[in-house]
């Protein structure tokens, strides 16, 4: 008979933490976050120092709606301005060291002839989830799928998500409601800016969209109904980079969307997942709150791509480091209280 791998239980991580140079509980919540690290990796020593960025990228058919303030061709755009080096995630990346990649899940338009793009695309993007599903399940499995094979070309021990995708609030509040049976109402917001006659718009067609489907849908229905295809590759990525033993950095709504969605397929993979940043957008506390996830950063930011992930890394860092670098009481001779 072969022994189980012991478990180091919460009690045992706590005790660890207390006996460092420090008074209890003097470090806050680094200390909640290691002792996450450390239930997660199994180790009191887990060491987490390096972090890789990827981005995905797609264009989502609800787009043609007018549900967003800008038009679709910034998805495209944007992908050259990362390759570029120009975005507010690469400026992030590169002042934390912070290798970036960026995926094509499904941009529209022709292929990019870039050699530094990952080049995943599914088709050049999703249906209009107003009219019909946005995807197929074999769209959907695919996406998944090469989630899973994208992780396979990173090495990091923590992995920051990032998408862009015009539309892609409206697709995140579908699928949240979806997958949650919160109002769909409270899970709708501004995204890159409408006006309010602008929300209201989005409301609508959204409202319109939701009604062709039962109030809530499975997991694999809500991704193929209403998700796009970043979305459902970010999903399949985060399952597998938990399961790889890599942290999983989640970033705003739309990454959060993604989350609910790889969690009510893989439960187990929690314990890998740190709720980077709250988003100013509308959704992402209500979905947050669902969640019982309460994020480390509260910065007024809305842009995705990851940004507030990479703003959150040098926190996992550092809650490593003082569990693999910090001393105790016994070791540096210093007399506890
Ligand atoms: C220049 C620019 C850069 C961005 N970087 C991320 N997003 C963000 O905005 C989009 C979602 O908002 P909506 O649903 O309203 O279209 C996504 O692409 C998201 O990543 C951007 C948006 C713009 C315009
Ligand atoms: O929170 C986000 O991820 C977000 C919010 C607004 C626009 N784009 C992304």
């Amino acid at each position: 008979m072969t022994s189980q791998p012991h478990r180091l239980s919460d009690a045992e991580i706590q005790s660890f933490i207390d006996a460092k140079t420090k008074p209890l509980g003097a470090l806050g919540r680094i200390e909640t976050l290691a002792a996450q690290i450390a239930r997660f990796r199994n180790t009191l020593t887990p060491r987490v120092d390096t972090c890789e960025l990827v981005i995905f990228a797609a264009d989502h058919g609800i787009a043609a709606e007018g549900v967003s303030a800008f038009p679709q061709a910034v998805t495209q755009q944007m992908v050259l301005n990362f390759l570029a080096g120009g975005a507010a995630a690469n400026a992030f990346a590169r002042s934390l060291g912070i290798p970036v990649h960026v995926v094509d899940a499904g941009v529209a338009g022709e292929p990019l002839d870039a050699p530094a793009l990952w080049s995943y695309r599914i088709a050049p993007g999703t249906e209009s989830s107003l009219r019909g599903p946005a995807m197929s399940s074999a769209e959907l499995a695919q996406a998944w799928q090469t989630g899973a094979e994208i992780v396979g070309r990173t090495q990091a021990q923590a992995l920051a998500f990032g998408e862009m995708g015009i539309g892609n609030t409206a697709s995140a509040s579908l699928l949240a409601h979806k997958l949650t049976g919160l109002p769909l109402d409270t899970l709708v917001g501004r995204g890159t800016g409408v006006d309010p006659a602008g929300l209201a718009h989005k409301r609508a067609v959204l409202g319109d969209a939701a009604a062709r489907t039962d109030t809530t849908l499975s997991v694999d229905t809500a991704l193929a109904e209403y998700a796009g295809f970043e979305m459902a590759m970010m999903a399949g990525a985060m399952q597998a980079a938990a399961e790889d033993g890599r942290m999983v950095l989640v970033d705003g709504f739309i990454a959060t969307a993604s989350a609910a969605a790889a969690l009510a397929r893989a439960p187990h993979i929690r314990p890998a997942m740190v709720f980077c940043h709250r988003s100013q957008e509308a959704g992402h506390r209500v979905l947050l709150d669902w969640l019982n996830a309460d994020p480390l950063l509260d910065m007024d930011m809305r842009l995705g791509e990851g940004t507030g992930a990479l703003l959150a890394w040098p926190l996992v860092k550092a809650a490593s480091a003082m569990l693999c670098d910090m001393a105790s009481f016994d070791s540096a001779g210093v007399s506890q209280g």
